[in-house]
């Protein structure tokens, strides 16, 4: 229940509604139970001599106090209903924003569907704990207080047969509801799992069809859907139970009322309007009565659905950003060193990624990083624009620690394309354009030169303007990485970091990038993974990794005289080309 507690910022915040609500609830009660007095005085005149005009004249009252009681019954809703709104709306967004805060090791270990269900049905439970949650209790207290009140007035005696079934009507509700939020619960794991199927299946349609996978998939997703639908109905069942249940049930506690409402009118002691007016106030109490079951469900849903929202609210991204402005750690004339880094996977810490890696990268140098798969190259470059931090030494950029440089500062130093390329739905113009915050068409037109993009882009009907589909499907792969290394080209950077970015590029187009980014950035900095020899060798050095080590690093011509890994590796790739040329 204490999870709850994250929700009192979010209450004060909306503190004016809140109260002009319970104000209002207030109000909507005191003429909600002034109301049935007319309708028992109009009863008792009937048994009098009376005429039309004192009936209607009764009537008329119960009627404006009635409309009365519905006037502020709608605004208690304004005020409530619509609080509970805007903290569902600011709690999505504070949701939404702190995901974004969260570091990679978070989502490493959190799948997608989790994170959606979380911001989907854990928050409307706690958007129902906020709205009619609160709404209900609030106006439950208030309904008793008065009604009780005014039943009292009338016969202390036969209030007390009213409400004889009250805990049992309270009592059934939350039991039925207990098991309905089981089966409610249970239905919203198994949504989780279409959704994660469905997401999976669409992203991963090509592998899908090129295993011609589909009929398996078709069924899997069949049974899935199967099982949320089995899960619907059973729940379908219990509340049409529940329903009849809770009809039967407020039938039912009217009969001591007129049981003891009848002894009481022939002993003389009642009249019949008492009588008529004790029947409304019965079955205006069922529903509070009812609601005090139904809202104890509502607060418990709300207090674990809040839990797991808490879980991902007090989450810390791993990686803190930094407002120090320390001087420079040593006066470099490098652009980027590694001093002495040494890696390993949050979670798998006997797995040393990386070992003491230590290298300097000058202004406008072109460095290539080659290695065996696995030998830690990604992992290397993740380090340069903390996608995580090294677990011993230093990354350092002009001489200073890159922690102690803020993230925006240092991500707009760096442009980085990732081995795994991302597209939005968007057009190729605003992909490209995605880091920069003001729309500079010659830039895209730059960027999109350097990286070979620009006549393909023109071959398109819409140009620039071509709409990309999900993760840019439409575009061939080759297509895809250069539409990303034109985007980290916009970005203007100081280091330009290549993680394999090129492919599925032919060794042509790869040659002619590798050119324009020699004549066009002669001030950036590259770092380039790659498998491809016929590309690193142009680099002024190549780092060779092994186990996570450097294991040799030079020119390309000082390493083919060592003789050893890099001239294993090129001899091979020499050897493979020949053959391929054979074939
Ligand atoms: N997110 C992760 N969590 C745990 N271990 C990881 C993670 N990413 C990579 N590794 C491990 O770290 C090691 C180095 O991986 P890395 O991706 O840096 O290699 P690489 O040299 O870039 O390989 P490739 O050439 O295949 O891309 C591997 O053993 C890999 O299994």
């Amino acid at each position: 229940m204490k999870n709850l507690l994250h929700l009192k910022k979010y209450l004060f915040r909306y503190r004016k509604n809140l109260v002009y609500g319970i104000a209002c609830i207030i109000f909507t009660n005191i003429f909600a139970v002034l109301a049935p007095r007319y309708i028992g005085a109009a009863v008792d005149l009937m048994g009098e001599s009376f005429t039309m005009d004192m009936i209607l004249r009764k009537t008329g009252l119960y009627v404006l106090f009635a409309a009365l009681s519905g006037i502020f019954l709608f605004l208690v809703r304004q005020n409530i209903i619509v609080a509970s709104r805007k903290i569902e709306f600011d709690l999505k967004n504070d949701y939404y924003a702190h995901l974004q805060t969260l570091s990679r090791s978070f989502y490493n270990n959190t799948s997608t569907g989790e994170l959606i269900s979380r911001g989907t049905n854990d928050l409307n439970a706690v958007r129902d704990f906020l709205g009619p949650g609160i709404m209900y209790s609030i106006n439950t207290f208030f309904r008793l207080f008065f009604a009780v009140i005014a039943m009292l007035l009338i016969s202390p005696q036969l209030t007390l047969f009213a409400l004889i079934p009250a805990p049992l009507l309270s009592y059934s509700v939350y039991r039925i509801g207990k098991s309905m939020q089981k089966k409610t619960r249970s239905i919203q794991e198994s949504y989780a799992g279409i959704t994660n199927l469905v997401q999976e299946n669409i992203s991963g349609i090509r592998v899908i069809k090129s295993y011609t996978r589909e009929n398996e998939e078709i069924e899997r997703f069949r049974k899935l859907n199967e099982e949320y639908y089995d899960k619907n109905l059973s729940l379908a069942k219990l509340q049409a139970m529940f329903f009849a249940f809770l009809t039967a049930l407020l039938a039912l506690s009217l009969i001591p009322v007129i049981w003891m409402g009848g002894i009481n009118f022939i002993e003389g002691t009642m009249t019949i309007g008492d009588i008529a007016q004790f029947v409304i106030y019965v079955s205006m109490l069922s529903w509070p009565i009812i609601s005090i079951g139904w809202v104890t469900n509502i607060i418990q849903k709300a207090a674990s659905a809040q839990t797991r929202l808490n879980e991902i609210f007090n989450a810390k991204p791993d990686i803190t950003d930094s407002t120090a402005t320390e001087p420079p750690k040593e006066q470099s004339t490098s652009l980027l060193s590694f001093r002495n880094v040494s890696f390993s996977y949050p979670g798998n810490e006997t797995h040393q990624v990386l070992d003491g890696i230590s290298f300097d990268i000058a202004k406008g140098s072109k460095v290539a990083i080659v290695g065996a798969t696995g030998s830690g190259k990604s992992t290397l470059v993740n380090l340069i624009p903390r996608i995580y931090d090294p677990l011993k030494g230093s990354i350092l950029i002009g001489g200073r620690d890159i922690r102690t440089i803020a993230l925006s500062e240092l991500r707009s130093r760096i442009g980085f394309v990732p081995q795994t390329n991302f597209l939005f739905s968007e057009t190729i113009a605003n992909n490209i354009n995605y880091g920069n915050k003001n729309e500079e068409t010659d830039m895209v037109i730059e960027a999109s030169r350097i990286a070979s993009l620009y006549e393909d882009v023109m071959g398109f009907p819409d140009k620039f303007e071509t709409m990309l589909g999900e993760k840019g499907i439409n575009l061939s792969g080759g297509q895809k990485q250069r539409t990303c290394i034109a985007r980290a080209l916009a970005w203007k950077p100081e280091i330009l970091v290549l993680d394999d970015a090129l492919s599925a590029v032919d060794t042509s187009t790869e040659a002619t990038i590798f050119k324009a980014l020699l004549e066009k950035l002669p001030d950036t900095a590259l770092l380039l993974i790659s498998h491809r020899i016929s590309t690193v060798k142009n680099c002024d050095t190549i780092i060779v990794l092994k186990d996570g080590v450097i294991a040799e690093s030079g020119s390309h011509d000082e390493l083919l005289a060592k003789n050893s890994l890099y001239a294993e590796l090129y001899n091979q790739q020499l050897l493979e080309d020949e053959i391929s040329s054979l074939n």
